[in-house]
């Protein structure tokens, strides 16, 4: 589903650069809820000691599901109109690979302002594991950058990463809260300059820092 987009301060219209908009309230709940069914259906299927037999019925199922959801396709680079809670309009991407709304591999990190930055929870079950019982680092990198470009964006400076430094404190749990604030230190031209955390029990488990450097949006 496409909509008009409604503007965002200091950005052009995405449609006039080809892209389409959905705005967040369009997504349908059937949606979010099979989002989320699949999301528990992948930790299932990561986990599952079923007989090879009662696999292949199942393999067989979901060939047909699949095949069914298949003919409507939403472009891949649709970006999702949305609302952080206390902030105002801004853009992602639908499927962002960490915060997508449909993105059933997105945990999915939502974020909303506070304390001139960003904070959200986050609970990482065992499809994002890396060493026994914990978060592979890989993915709390991704989850750092996310927080760090959405500060960036939440801040009116919407750009791409440049470089991302994580700190890896303390081992992270699967399987419990986490979390995730964000905030921009500082500016320089087209640069911005943004922080991150990664807490379990308020104590910081992973640290990041980055350097956004602003979209170049053509006149
Ligand atoms: C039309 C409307 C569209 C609306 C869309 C709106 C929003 C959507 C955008 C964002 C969504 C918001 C939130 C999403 C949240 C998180 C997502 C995660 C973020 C990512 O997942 S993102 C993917 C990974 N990311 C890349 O895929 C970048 C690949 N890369 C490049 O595309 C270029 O490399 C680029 C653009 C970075 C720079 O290129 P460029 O040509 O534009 O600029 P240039 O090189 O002149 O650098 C300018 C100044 O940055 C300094 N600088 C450059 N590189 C540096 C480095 N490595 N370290 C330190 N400083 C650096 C220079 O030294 C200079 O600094 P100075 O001003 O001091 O000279």
């Amino acid at each position: 589903m496409t909509v008009e987009a409604q503007p965002v301060a200091g950005l052009p219209d995405p449609t006039d650069f080809g892209f389409s908009v959905v705005r967040e309230s369009e997504i349908p709940d059937e949606l979010l809820a099979l989002v989320a069914r699949v999301r528990d259906l992948v930790d299932t299927v990561a986990h599952t000691e079923a007989d090879p037999a009662e696999l292949r019925e199942v393999d067989a199922a979901l060939a047909q599901v699949t095949e069914r959801l298949a003919g409507r396709r939403r472009d891949t680079g649709a970006l999702l109109l949305h609302q952080p809670a206390g902030g105002p309009a801004e853009y992602g991407t639908v499927t962002n690979l960490v915060a997508g709304p449909t993105n059933p591999v997105a945990p999915p990190l939502v974020l909303a302002h506070a304390d001139g930055g960003l904070r959200g929870e986050v609970t990482l079950n065992g499809i994002y594991q890396g060493p026994p019982g914990l978060v592979h680092g890989g993915w709390l990198a991704a989850l750092l950058d996310q927080a760090l470009g959405a500060a960036a964006s939440a801040a009116g400076m919407p750009g791409l990463t440049a470089n991302l430094t994580v700190d890896y404190r303390r081992p992270t749990p699967l399987n419990v809260p986490l979390t995730v604030t964000s905030r921009v230190t500082g500016t320089e031209r087209r640069k911005v300059f943004v922080s991150a955390e990664i807490r379990h029990d308020g104590e910081v488990t992973a640290e990041g820092t980055a350097v956004m450097v602003r979209l170049a949006i053509p006149e």
